[in-house]
Parts: structure tokens; C-alpha cells; sequence
């Protein structure tokens, strides 16, 4: 038997999730993917159901360290109630799961109803100008696995009424962007903490090699992460506004100069004393300290956009 359309297997999966929801929460409004180590980001919601991925058809489960695996649907605002939807945990496409397990979720969160979907990850920063625990606005994206072949709208159109050329210039919207620099006015959070930028996705699961570093640098990305790009694209082709955040835990490592160990075995020979330099590497509970110490801040900054999304802008589907 052919395998049922991805819209239909949607629907399914759309109608077990209601099964398990209070009426107030069968329609979020907003949805919320929280990356490596920001599950804390839906710690403000009320009246919170979670809804395992091991109960939601067709859900993988993520396998890596700081990503739980449910969905959280709950209330989020001071001055509204927004019903919003949170997903405690992504896919990557290095876990193994394939570019359509990855978007799975976004399209289902499509289908029940967000207009507005704030997607967060940890990023190494290329630029040297965004420090440790900036938040980067994104702006724009290079996606080095889309160009080279692996872009999760490849295939069959997803509905009848899709575009099959869907433009991406336009991906992250100028509307959502703007209230993460009011909300992060009203909470008085510095403007130091803040940068825009461009997102590289690479596949990982790898960390850069210098020369990857100064290579994506150089064409143009200020952070670099696994994740993201591939939600932001489903997002887009469902007609979803977008806002992306991006944490940076650590910079890339890219040295000035390379070592020589050459003149140093020289150097060594001739009798001369030796400064080694200190190696830096990039480690996941790195990025996963960064996470934790920024949580709060990143929680209340996502909790203050929900107020401000205007509930006229948030109904409309295009900004
Ligand atoms: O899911 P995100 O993009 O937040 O996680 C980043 C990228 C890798 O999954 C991991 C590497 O430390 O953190
Ligand atoms: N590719 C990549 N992903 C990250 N996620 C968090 N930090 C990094 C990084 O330095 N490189």
C-alpha cells in the first residue's frame, strides 16, 4: 500500500495530540522550540499539559543531552492569555533522524493552528563581536547542507496549495524581530546583550575546524549551530511568521595564526625556551553552561515577546 500524504498523517497526529488537551489548549497561537539547554524557556507557562513525543504518532525522540522530549502546551503572557506550544527538545539531522523527521513537528505545530513560531538554539559565534551570552537576533541564513542537496522541501509538494519555489529572502520577520528589542527594553535587560546577525547551519556533529570557522565567516555568518535552519524553511512553506534567537555559548575557535610545531621542534633543538600556547576546544557542556546561566533572562525575554505580539498581528498568517 502507498504511504498515506504527509498532510493526512499530519491530521492524525494533529488529532491525537487535541485528544490529550483541555479544550483552551486545542488552538496555540504560538509555538516555541527551545534549544540545547533552554527547556527552562516554557518554565513561565500556566495551566501547562505535557504530551510525551513517545504518545505523539510519527514524533522521534531526541537524543541529545539538555533536549527532553514532550511537548509543553500551556498560557503565556502578563497582560494576555496566549495559548502557546513548546517543543522541550528538537531532532538533528546528526541523531540520524532524516530532514522530514526533523521538520515533523513544525508542520504539525502548522496544523494546529500557531501564526507565530520563536525558535531558539545554542550557537558558536564566528564574529568576534558577539560575546559569550549575546542573543542574536537572526536575520538571515546560509544553509550549506540546502545548497549542497539536503533541504527538508526537496520531494512532493506538502499540499496541493503549497509553493514549490518558496522565497526565503523574506524568512524572518521584520514584525517579531522588532519586539525582541521592545521586550527587551520594558525588562530593562542591557542592550550589550543583544546583536543581529546570520545563522550558518552546518550538519555537525562536529564542532569547525579553524578553517571551517574562518571559511563560514567569510561568507558572510556571524553564528554557526545543528539546528534551526531546517524548522525556520518548514515553518515559512506553512505560512508560520518566524523569529529566531540564537545563544551564543562559545565562539569558534579560530586562531589568528596557526601553531608551528615546526619552529617550536626548532626552537626546542636550538636550546630556546618554549611558550606553548593553551588550546581551546569547544565542548557541549559548554554550551549547555551557557544555556542554564542565560535561561532566565531568555525565558523572560520569550515570555515578554508573547505579550507584545499583538493578538491583530498574531492572527494574521503573512507579516
Ligand atoms: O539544538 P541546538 O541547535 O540548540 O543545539 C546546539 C547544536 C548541537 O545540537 C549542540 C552542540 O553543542 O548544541
Ligand atoms: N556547529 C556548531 N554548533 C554549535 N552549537 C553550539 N556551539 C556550536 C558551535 O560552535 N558550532
Amino acid at each position: 500500500m502507498a504511504p498515506a500524504p504527509i498532510f493526512e498523517t499530519i491530521a492524525s497526529t494533529v488529532e491525537a495530540i487535541r485528544s490529550q488537551l483541555p479544550d483552551g489548549l486545542k488552538n496555540p497561537r504560538v509555538g516555541i522550540v527551545c534549544g540545547s539547554g533552554l527547556s527552562g524557556l516554557a518554565a513561565s507557562m500556566k495551566e501547562v499539559v505535557e504530551v510525551a513525543y513517545d504518545n505523539v504518532p510519527g514524533f522521534a525522540k531526541s537524543t541529545v543531552p539538555g533536549h527532553r522530549s514532550s511537548l509543553a502546551f500551556g498560557f503565556m503572557g502578563d497582560n494576555q492569555r496566549v495559548p502557546v506550544v513548546a517543543m522541550l527538545g528538537r531532532f538533528h539531522p546528526y541523531e540520524g533522524h532524516s530532514l522530514s523527521t526533523v521538520v515533523y513537528p513544525i508542520r504539525v505545530l502548522a496544523a494546529l493552528g500557531i501564526k507565530d513560531i520563536i525558535i531558539t538554539n545554542a550557537a558558536g559565534a564566528l564574529n568576534p563581536e558577539i560575546k559569550v551570552g549575546t542573543v542574536v537576533v537572526v536575520r538571515d541564513h546560509l544553509a550549506l547542507p540546502g545548497l549542497a542537496g539536503m533541504n527538508p522541501l526537496l520531494g512532493p509538494t506538502f499540499s496541493s496549495t503549497t509553493p514549490r519555489f518558496l522565497p526565503v529572502s523574506d524568512a524572518y520577520s521584520p514584525a517579531l524581530r522588532r519586539l525582541v528589542f521592545l521586550a527587551a527594553n520594558e525588562l530593562s535587560i542591557p542592550w550589550s546583550d543583544f546583536a543581529e546577525g546570520t545563522y550558518a547551519w552546518v550538519s555537525g556533529p562536529t564542532y569547525e575546524t579553524p578553517a571551517e570557522g574562518r571559511f563560514l565567516r567569510a561568507a558572510g555568518a556571524d553564528m554557526v549551530g545543528m539546528s534551526t535552519v531546517p524548522e525556520v524553511l518548514a515553518a515559512r512553506e506553512a505560512g508560520v511568521g518566524v523569529l529566531v534567537l540564537s545563544l551564543a555559548t562559545n565562539m569558534v575557535v579560530i586562531p589568528e595564526k596557526y601553531r608551528s610545531i615546526k619552529e617550536e621542534v626548532e626552537a626546542e633543538l636550538l636550546g630556546k625556551k618554549v611558550e606553548l600556547p593553551v588550546e581551546e576546544v569547544v565542548s557541549h557542556e559548554e554550551v549547555l553552561l551557557i544555556g542554564r546561566q542565560k535561561g532566565e533572562m531568555m525565558k523572560s525575554l520569550v515570555e515578554k515577546i508573547i505579550d507584545l505580539i499583538p493578538a491583530s498581528v498574531r492572527d494574521e498568517s503573512q507579516k
